[in-house]
């Protein structure tokens, strides 16, 4: 491999450092600690560990979280009145509705009804109208970190050309508005893009986020160019693995990130950096 690995468990311990010293001297000035809002609707297995993830990663910084562990049967209206009482609770800085809901319920009536000072993912249309227009408050929490992470390779990231595998509302369209925003021209591929190979062969970044382990090949890669991985692969003997052919693409990428340890944590840092934001900025 020739690639240097981009760390994303440092990282994100050092973004957590930034927000846990935050935390303690607003302690210590004698202001209440932020509050998160952490609501789990079903007992997908997969959710259930992000949850707990998501739960320690606030205690480690001094983050309030309160579970809503919610059963299968919950009805929409029952989702909406929870949301409504969030949003007038004043020690409650972020909202997060774990995703995907089960079958019935309508994920974006129910995101949409965040109060979007609260929206530390990002999610709401308010959030992402203001990334569109250059003027983010609540940031996406994977896209936000992915920023990070290009940063922290010191390779120039203006005027590059990025080209991102994916446009989903979570990561791949906000992170098209991130890198237009850092300069990038941004490349977009889709199910109905018709040469992926072409496009992904072109980039100087590129942005896998498609949930289909070999989507990209290692072949594809420019040499020199940065990858950054989003997929998280689960196999059937319980490994993790990305998105992209790993190996062959180490071989010729100059940085890559991997999975475990690279976007991942990153996400999980920036949802405590959001709440920190809406608690000291947003909710004043
Ligand atoms: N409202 C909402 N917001 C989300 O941000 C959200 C969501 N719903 N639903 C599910 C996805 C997925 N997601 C992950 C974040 C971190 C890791 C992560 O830390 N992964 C570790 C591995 C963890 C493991 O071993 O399973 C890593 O890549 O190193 C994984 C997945 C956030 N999501």
């Amino acid at each position: 491999m020739s690639a240097q690995l981009i760390d994303g468990k440092a990282a994100a311990a050092a973004v957590r450092e930034t927000v846990k010293a935050r935390v303690d001297q607003r302690l210590q000035q004698g202001l209440r600690a932020p509050g998160l809002a952490v609501i789990l609707v079903g007992n997908d297995p997969a959710s259930e560990v992000y949850v707990s993830h998501k739960r320690k990663d606030c205690e480690q910084v001094g983050i309030i979280s309160k579970a809503y562990d919610l059963p299968d049967s919950t009805s929409q209206q029952q989702l909406l009145d929870l949301i409504d009482e969030l949003n007038t609770d004043n020690e409650v800085d972020g909202i997060l509705v774990q995703l995907p809901l089960p079958q019935g319920l309508d994920a974006s009536e129910i995101l949409e009804r965040i109060s979007p000072e609260k929206d530390v993912d990002g999610f709401h249309p308010f959030n992402v109208g203001r990334l569109a227009q250059r003027m983010p408050l609540l940031r996406p929490c994977t896209p936000a970190g992915i920023v990070d992470l290009l940063d922290s390779t010191g390779e120039p990231v203006r005027g590059q050309h990025a080209v991102i595998v994916g446009a989903s509302n979570i990561v791949g369209r906000p992170m098209g508005l991130e890198l237009l925003i850092k300069g990038c021209t941004v490349t977009t591929c889709h199910r109905f893009t018709k040469d992926l190979q072409h496009h992904v062969s072109q980039a100087d970044i590129v942005v896998v986020a498609v949930g289909k382990p070999g989507i990209v090949k290692g072949e594809w890669i420019k040499p020199g160019a940065v990858v950054i991985d989003v997929g998280i692969n689960r196999l059937e003997d319980g490994r993790l693995i990305g998105d992209v052919d790993f190996g062959p693409a180490a071989e010729r990428a100059s940085f890559i990130t991997p999975v475990p340890g690279g976007v991942g944590p990153m996400t999980r840092a920036k949802l405590l950096e959001n709440t920190l934001i809406s608690c000291e900025t947003l909710r004043k």
